[in-house]
């Protein structure tokens, strides 16, 4: 779908992408980078709006160079920054970019109709976009970047200014665009963990260079490691401790780290599963202590802990990045 050769982009004081090579194929996958990382200025070229400094890059199969209005003809587009006209309603603004991509008048109404349905406004349509919420604008950015039923949408922070309610529903939506319509998506933001449900594919990139690009599950891939929790009880006042103590007599390896950021954080065990005996053991130790089994599950990485130090650490390259944890920090 999208494919660059040593794309450079130098501006007078600033390089935004320094010799980026990357190979990305249909699905959808995640741009991912903090800001300043050079997301806008690689969508921007691939959109043929902007001249590379050095290198190619071709989406679909043409060259960003020479085909741009081919390409945008193929492919939609949402901004990151609002530029929504106040006075006008979503359905008029959407048949306007509907006609502007070539559809004839019938066809324009109804895609707009069908597009704008799509994600989730109704009556609120006829009215001025000037009232709307950040939400709304956000739907309305996506539904004319759909209009034209392009093969490829480029979305540039789509959740950006939304609740975390919000951000749900708009990674419901773009998630969709793929399964219901069959668009690929190539989708930017600064929060890695984000796009974890999302993407089938996920590109980090920093200071306009390539971090690594895999597929999420590699990204998250399942480790060995069981999470537990349990309860206290009268007998046992602190069940994780005793638990722990117990595990250990059974020969059971214990990780040293808690879980971070869950319900019940500090209250949850984690272990290395050395095959399907070890959930017997925790069950038999859980039942003699008198505890409630509260969770007992295998955990998978977050993509924000593949760049955590200590993660980094287990990476071929070995060193964490100081950009690496100005990530996790955007990630939490
Ligand atoms: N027209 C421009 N002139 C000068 N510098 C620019 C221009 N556009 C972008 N830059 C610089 O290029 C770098 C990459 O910017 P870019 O907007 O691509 O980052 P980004 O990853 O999209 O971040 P953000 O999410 O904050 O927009 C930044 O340092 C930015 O200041």
């Amino acid at each position: 779908m999208i494919a660059t050769e040593s794309l450079s982009k130098r501006f007078p004081r600033v390089t935004a992408l320094d010799r980026l090579s990357l190979d990305i194929g249909p699905g959808v996958t995640g741009l991912v980078g903090a800001n300043g990382a050079g997301k806008s200025t690689l969508i921007k070229i691939l959109l043929g709006l902007s001249p590379a400094t050095e290198g190619r890059a071709s989406v679909l199969g043409l060259d960003v160079a020479t085909s741009g209005a081919a390409i945008r003809e193929q492919v939609g587009y949402m901004p990151e920054h609002d530029c929504l006209p106040p006075d006008v309603s979503a359905t008029e603004f959407v048949v306007h970019m509907a006609r502007m991509s070539g559809l004839p008048p019938t066809a324009a109404r109804e895609r707009t109709a069908d597009t704008l349905r799509h994600v989730g406004l109704y009556e609120e349509r006829y009215r001025p976009m000037g009232g709307y919420s950040t939400g709304m604008k956000q739907r309305v950015k996506l539904a004319q970047a759909l209009v034209h039923d392009p093969k490829l949408v480029l979305l540039d922070e789509p959740t950006n200014g939304l609740d975390p309610v919000g951000r749900d529903e708009m990674l419901g939506l773009i998630r969709r665009v793929h399964t219901d319509f069959g668009i690929s998506v190539l989708v930017t933001s600064h929060l890695l963990g984000e796009l974890e449900r999302t993407c089938d594919h996920v590109v980090v990139i920093d200071g306009g260079t390539l971090l690594r690009s895999s597929s999420t599950s590699d990204f998250t891939q399942a480790t060995a490691t069981l999470a537990v929790e349990v309860t206290d009880s009268d007998v046992c006042p602190d069940g994780t401790s005793a638990l722990r103590e117990a595990l250990t007599a059974a020969g059971v390896t214990l990780h040293a780290g808690f879980e971070e950021g869950l319900p019940g954080a500090g209250h949850i065990l984690l272990l290395e599963a050395a095959g399907e005996e070890t959930y017997d053991i925790v069950r038999d130790a859980v039942a003699e202590l008198g505890l409630g089994l509260v969770r007992m599950e295998q955990r998978r990485h977050h993509i924000a802990e593949v760049f955590r130090p200590d993660a980094a650490a287990a990476r071929p390259d070995g060193a964490a990045r100081p950009a690496d944890n100005a990530m996790e920090v955007q990630a939490r």
